[in-house]
């Protein structure tokens, strides 16, 4: 099966999280399915590289990627996948939308009224995990 290195950039700004709408697709299973801006790295390049050129790429935007937050390895029924996903932030939320059909940005809370590819289940659960930690930690 054919394997991919995909990079993922989690952006965070004002406490929510910028979340993309992919298109029409040849596999319906990632069809119109929301999912982390990024892309695959190319050859000889690093991770932090490849998310910068692909946000850029993708949404004409600037982040700086923080750390590594979750890797994930998903078998699709034609490819699999490695995805490697960042805390990452931006210092203007304005964005233009190059390849994905919409964006939304959203609080952690809200993240899962929106459909996700199934790779990305795994990552917005435990996003929404470390939230409960965070009130727990608080109160
Ligand atoms: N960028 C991104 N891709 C994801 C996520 N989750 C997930 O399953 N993927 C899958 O990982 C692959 C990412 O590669 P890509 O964005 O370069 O995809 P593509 O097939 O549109 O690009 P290509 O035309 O250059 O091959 C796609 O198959 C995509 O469906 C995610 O959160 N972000």
């Amino acid at each position: 099966m054919k394997q991919h290195h995909v990079v993922a950039a989690i952006i965070c700004h004002k406490n929510k999280y910028l979340c993309v709408q992919r298109g029409e697709n040849k596999y319906p299973y990632v069809a119109f399915k929301y999912e982390f801006p990024g892309g695959k790295v190319e050859p000889g390049e690093s991770n932090t590289v490849a998310l910068r050129r692909e946000i850029h790429e993708e949404l004409q935007m600037d982040i700086q990627v923080g750390e590594l937050f979750a890797s994930v390895y998903y078998e699709y029924p034609d490819f699999a996948i490695t995805m490697d996903s960042y805390l990452c932030t931006t210092k203007s939320p304005q964005l233009c939308l190059n390849e994905h059909i919409a964006y939304q940005w959203l609080r952690k809370e809200d993240l899962q009224t929106v459909s996700w590819a199934p790779a990305d289940i795994p990552v917005v659960e435990k996003l929404m995990d470390v939230q409960r930690h965070d009130i727990e930690f608080t109160y």
